[in-house]
């Protein structure tokens, strides 16, 4: 867990503001619902409060849309419901109801022969690399958070912990096969985040990048793309990172690239990289673990040497979707490690030692969020 701050303990709790007390009152409810220039604010409180009431029931949709891979069949053509129903072995009477919920979330749309085609938004389920199989295994997050009560009170037994073997250290992925399947679903989805990390920072002045906990490459490949210049280490447990080899070897990379397996747990990182790049690692994560590894990073690194952490982060101070509501409750299921706002990791690199730490502005928080630091000359 990360350090909290709490506030401490309040003695005499204020009262709820006047304006909350009404807001509560069905009798001011039917007032303000009446008086023009309230009555637009009720209605899209009323919206936006069934948005979330309804969420799990949408969330269920985008799944049974992704498990019938009714996206996939709409991208090559547009089809009637009966054809849909047929391809997935349903009634046409409800696959009727999945495609007019889909419609009704902007998924799909009508077309005028009554066919079902992909509106932009649901193209994107079919085009985006990593977000079908996102969805797909979140039947698994979705059970864990089926008792929300025991959830947070911490009496439940998670599966998605038992989905994620690598982070319990390097003996739970001894076997490849299953560590090439975690780690595809990882590299799937690793050409957005390492897309927005890249146009964040710029890596011109480095000469040698190491990417720890780096998987199967993904992020290299892409950073070896944009940097034609740069010489490239991947650092990953041994079960993990000699699949890289063919990913570089494939992408022209294999003279720039060295692959080191080992475990930051336990072994020291290898020197010679004047940046080191944690994607998608610290949140797996507890604070303990995340100190160490960063004085490990802080080790490997010569003087003027750059950390750059990039991952999905909570909003801190100002809580945002993605990170509160989604990447918060995922690190909880793991109960490995925890999501934290870019204050956070930027305090951890401070106690560190590293300094010109920068937490730029993200541009899709849900993708990922970048912070910065350097090894005092
Ligand atoms: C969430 S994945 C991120 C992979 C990649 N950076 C990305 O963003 O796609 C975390 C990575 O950290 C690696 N990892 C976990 N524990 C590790 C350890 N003790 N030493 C080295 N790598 C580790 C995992 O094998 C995995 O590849």
């Amino acid at each position: 867990m990360a350090d909290v701050d709490l506030p401490c303990a309040v003695t005499r709790p204020r009262k709820s503001s006047r304006l909350v007390r009404l807001a509560a009152a069905p009798a001011f409810q039917r007032w303000a619902s009446r008086v023009p220039l309230l009555r637009r604010i009720v209605r899209n409180e009323g919206e936006a409060l069934f948005d979330l009431v309804a969420g799990f029931c949408h969330s269920q949709i985008l799944q049974a849309l992704v498990k019938f891979d009714i996206p996939g069949m709409l991208l090559e053509a547009e089809l009637p419901a009966r054809a849909i129903a047929a391809r997935c072995q349903a009634p046409v009477e409800r696959i009727a109801v999945l495609l007019q919920a889909a419609q009704s979330l902007h998924l799909l749309r009508r077309t005028r022969d009554g066919s079902y085609a992909l509106t932009v938004r649901g193209a994107a389920l079919a085009g985006v690399p990593g977000l079908s199989g996102m969805i797909a295994h979140h039947d698994v997050l979705y059970r864990d958070l089926a008792d929300p009560v025991a959830f947070f009170r911490g009496e439940t037994d998670p599966e998605l912990a038992a989905f994620w073997p690598y982070v319990f250290g390097a003996g739970a992925v001894e076997d490849p096969n299953t560590a090439a399947t975690y780690s595809a679903l990882m590299a799937d989805s690793q050409s957005l985040v390492a897309a927005d990390t890249l146009a964040t920072i710029r890596l011109s002045g480095v000469k040698h990048l190491m990417d720890v906990g780096g998987g199967t490459g993904a992020f290299l490949e892409a950073v070896g793309a944009a940097y034609p210049a740069l010489q490239m280490t991947l650092f990953d447990l041994p079960a993990v990172a000699p699949h890289a080899a063919n990913r570089f070897a494939a992408a022209d990379l294999a003279d720039r690239t060295t692959i080191q397996s080992g475990s930051f747990r336990d072994d020291p990182l290898p020197t010679g990289a004047d940046a080191i790049s944690l994607v998608r690692v610290l949140y797996d994560h507890t604070d303990d673990t995340v100190r160490r590894l960063l004085t490990a990073a802080y080790t490997a690194l010569p003087p003027g040497g750059r950390i750059i952490i990039s991952e999905p982060m909570t909003g801190g101070e100002r809580p945002e979707r993605a990170g509160d509501a989604y990447f918060a409750l995922y690190c909880m299921a793991m109960q490995t490690g925890t999501a934290r706002s870019q204050d956070q990791i930027a305090a951890l690199l401070g106690k560190t030692g590293f300094q010109n730490v920068l937490t730029p502005r993200a541009k899709r928080p849900f993708i990922t969020s970048v912070v910065t630091g350097v090894k005092p000359a």
